[in-house]
């Protein structure tokens, strides 16, 4: 299958620091690839230049084979979901969740009826009218997400979304991002530093480590890779049982 997403080469560097040395790897559509990496190993800075919000130095980027390195990030159809989620803090939930529908002037009874049932996918029907500043920490970032899906992106890019979450809070989360995912077809990048949260999530997995990005052919190849980190945290796991 023709991959959706190809970034082949890609660098970048601040100053006299390279942050992203050649990076390359494909994403097949429908596929939720989860890319663990520590602190500053360089993950946000190549999911900005996927979403056309940072400019890379070299390499190229495609999406369904068009070249995507010059366009600009409205038109890209990848949308870049922050680990905070950025709400207008003026607007109602419904109105959040409509804003990219109404930019793109669809009409109102398209909007209505798109909202509704986002709305309903999120489980937030009975806060529709809330402000921002009225909701929890997971209700704010299920809104983001609403209004991030509402456009339906062809590719999704998540930076730690659910590392803000208390605990239980974060597996309703994942569940929830899981669900939607497989009704709606997703295809998206999930960030997270957690290994488990990344095995979880991802159909696939990728490591990023000082700007060098690697991608294993399956989940047990990530596992038996020592440097990983999986045996160590599933050791650590058996200690209990
Ligand atoms: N605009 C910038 N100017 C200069 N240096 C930058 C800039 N943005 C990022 N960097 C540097 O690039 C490196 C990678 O940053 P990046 O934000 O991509 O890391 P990260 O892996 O997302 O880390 P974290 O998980 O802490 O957010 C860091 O050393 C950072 O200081």
């Amino acid at each position: 299958m023709e991959p959706l997403l190809h970034i082949d080469n890609i660098t970048k560097s601040f100053g006299s620091e390279t942050v992203l040395h050649n990076v390359s790897f494909m994403l097949q559509e429908h596929e939720v690839l989860s890319v663990l990496g520590k602190s500053g190993s360089g993950k946000t800075t190549l999911l900005k230049i996927l979403a056309g919000l940072e400019k890379e130095d070299d390499g190229t980027i495609s999406l369904s084979r068009k070249r995507m390195n010059d366009t600009p990030p409205n038109k890209r159809n990848i949308v870049y979901l922050y680990q905070e989620p950025l709400l207008f803090p003026h607007l109602n939930v419904s109105e959040n969740i409509a804003f990219g529908l109404k930019i793109r002037k669809q009409s109102p009874d398209v909007i209505k009826t798109k909202v509704e049932h986002m709305l309903a996918e999120i489980g937030l029907e009975e806060h529709a009218e809330k402000m921002p500043h009225q909701l929890s920490g997971g209700q704010r970032q299920r809104v983001s997400f609403a209004r991030a899906l509402i456009i339906e992106p062809k590719v999704l890019l998540l930076d730690e979304p659910f590392g803000a979450l208390d605990a239980e809070t974060r597996v309703q989360m994942q569940e929830l991002f899981k669900k939607l995912s497989k009704k709606m077809k997703l295809t998206s990048i999930f960030i997270t530093h957690d290994l488990k949260e990344a095995l979880t999530m991802g159909d696939h997995i990728g490591k990023i480590e000082l700007g060098h990005f690697k991608r294993y052919e399956s989940k047990q190849d990530f596992y038996d890779d020592v440097d990983s980190g999986a045996q160590q945290e599933a050791a650590f796991w058996k200690q209990f049982n």
